[in-house]
């Protein structure tokens, strides 16, 4: 059984109920699966069933040709059941008709708790749980999932690890990020680990930098009181980017279990070299906000004038972070990482930048940037692709580079599960693999809190502006070391006009 705290809120509808819909429709789910949506509003099953199965807009397109036979049985599998005012009353309620349920359902008692309510309410809901026994697995599995933000610096995320952790234990939590569940992710362990051809190479010797670029073409919609209070070093950086930086960094493990692959991704986190001093601090990282411009014509109004936000906002929309990694493999390698909203298009990519030649025998072919790169494209167009130079057919050495490339296009029929899909499975099949473990996320929190210290708290600290449409501020290459440029995934739509203090 599926127990879904905040059920009446934006993720239910618009992630975790079209993920139960695909899962349903690929028969993945198991025969008596149920799914008890919880929140303080009130509304009956059926409403419940009419809000997030029947008449939700996020299935509109789903379920177009599908028979209504179909969609009532997958509505017949949801119920509701309010918890009152402050989700702190009424659990021996809630007790009560989970057990109910799982009488007539036949659940064998076991259950996941998603919690997709504000992340304040995760210990009082846990507390109450373990109050219920709803944590006792002498009959049946129990597993809590929470949702991001997982802690809003390390000492409020080493908090709510305790908290968790005094009703739950470690194995029983699977802390979602919803980037793990992405195939191209994934796929980076594979890329790196299960092909002699680019391990060898993965390191300090062969590699001169690396580059990560996390863009959307978006702003902060309708979430911008949530974002104001975030910003893109919680929203995007602490968790996702960091996670994406740990497969990159991380030793081979012994095995692809749980246990190994996050053994492997907490000795990458704990050996990013974490910057303390303010000369450091204002060297490698930059932070910026979107400023209202024109994107085809049409007028995109500024972060600060976003709803929700606060005019005289100092959240970044915009974060690039230079730093190291101190161990044996990377030593002096530098990585570039940047994340933003309001760029001139949606894209996720991991650039490894291989060194040139250490002897030149092309001596009057102009190489220029065109030193070998590994492409990762993790989103949209998912593949990899391979740069490489090659003989341009003539006399002499001239060299051009050319390119080998996987596209997950060309797996034609195969279906690519997104990642809510993934990750609910695997919290129903007891794999925690894609999860992040309460280690892990306070390494990656170790790393980012000093630079949000600086950036809320240090001396004269300046926030750049950006024109909403191109790839950030142009000072962001400040950051770069020789002639390096930050790549461009695609043509700006408009005039980068430079960048300005925003006072
Ligand atoms: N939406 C998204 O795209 C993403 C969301 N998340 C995370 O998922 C979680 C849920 O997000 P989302 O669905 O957008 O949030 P919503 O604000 O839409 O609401 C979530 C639920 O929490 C309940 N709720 C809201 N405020 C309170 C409160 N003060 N006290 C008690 N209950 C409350 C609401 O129920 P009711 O009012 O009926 O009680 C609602 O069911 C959050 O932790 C969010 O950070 C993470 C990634 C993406
Ligand atoms: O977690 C979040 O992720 C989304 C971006 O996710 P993607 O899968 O579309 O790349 C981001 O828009 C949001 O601000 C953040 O909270």
């Amino acid at each position: 059984m599926l127990v879904i705290f905040g059920a009446s809120g934006d993720l239910t509808a618009r992630k975790l109920v079209p993920a139960l819909y695909n899962l349903y429709k690929a028969n993945q789910l198991p025969e008596n699966f149920v799914v008890l949506g919880v929140s303080r509003s009130n509304m009956t099953d059926g409403e419940f069933r009419r809000k997030v199965v029947l008449e939700s807009k996020f299935l509109e397109e789903k379920k177009k040709g599908e028979s209504l036979d179909f969609i009532n049985s997958l509505a017949e599998k949801f119920f509701y059941e309010d918890l009152g005012a402050d989700y702190n009353l009424e659990y021996s309620k809630l007790a009560t008709r989970i057990s109910d349920l799982n009488n007539k359902y036949r659940t064998d008692h076991n259950y996941i708790f998603y919690l997709s309510t504000p992340p304040s309410l995760y210990e009082v809901i846990a507390k109450n749980l373990s109050d219920q026994e709803l944590n006792n697995e002498e009959k049946g599995w129990k597993r809590i999932v929470v949702e991001k933000p997982f802690g809003y610096s390390l000492g409020t995320a080493k908090e709510l690890n305790r908290g968790l952790q005094k009703y739950f234990k470690e194995s029983q939590i699977y802390r979602i990020d919803h980037y793990l569940g992405k195939e191209t992710v994934q796929n980076l362990l594979v890329t790196r680990f299960s092909n002699s051809i680019f391990e060898p190479l993965w390191n300090r010797n062969y590699i001169s930098h690396i580059e990560i670029t996390n863009a959307e073409s978006g702003g902060v919609e309708k979430r911008g009181g949530y974002y104001d209070t975030s910003g893109a070093l919680r929203d995007m950086f602490q968790n996702h980017l960091m996670q994406i930086v740990s497969l990159i960094v991380m030793e081979p493990p012994i095995d692809a279990s749980a246990l190994e692959i996050r053994n492997e991704k907490v000795k990458a986190l704990k050996s990013l070299r974490i910057m303390r001093d303010e000369e450091t601090l204002f060297k490698n990282t930059i932070r910026a906000q979107y400023l209202a411009s024109e994107i085809d014509g049409e007028t995109v109004k500024g972060y600060r004038e976003e709803e929700g936000v606060n005019p005289e906002s100092k959240t970044e929309t915009y974060a690039a972070i230079k730093f190291f990694v101190d161990n044996w493999r990377w030593k002096d390698v530098p990585f570039y990482v940047r994340t933003a909203k309001r760029m001139p298009t949606k894209v996720t990519e991991v650039v490894v930048h291989f060194k040139s030649p250490h002897h030149q025998v092309f001596k009057d072919s102009d190489m220029g940037n065109k030193d070998n790169k590994l492409i990762i494209r993790i989103q949209p167009d998912e593949g990899i692709l391979l740069k490489f130079g090659v003989k341009v057919p003539g006399q002499g050495f001239k060299v051009e580079q050319t390119h080998l490339d996987f596209s997950y296009s060309d797996l034609g029929e195969t279906v690519v599960m997104e990642a809510y899909e993934r990750l609910l499975l695997d919290a129903m099949q007891g794999d925690a693999t894609l999860y992040a473990r309460a280690d892990e996320v306070e390494a990656a929190w170790d790393f980012v809190d000093p630079i949000l210290d600086y950036w809320e708290n240090g001396k004269d600290v300046n926030i750049y502006g950006y024109s909403a449409g191109v790839w950030g501020p142009s000072n962001a290459d400040d950051l770069l070391e020789g002639d390096f440029k930050w790549r461009n995934p695609t043509e700006s739509l408009v005039d980068n006009p430079g960048f300005c203090v925003i006072k």
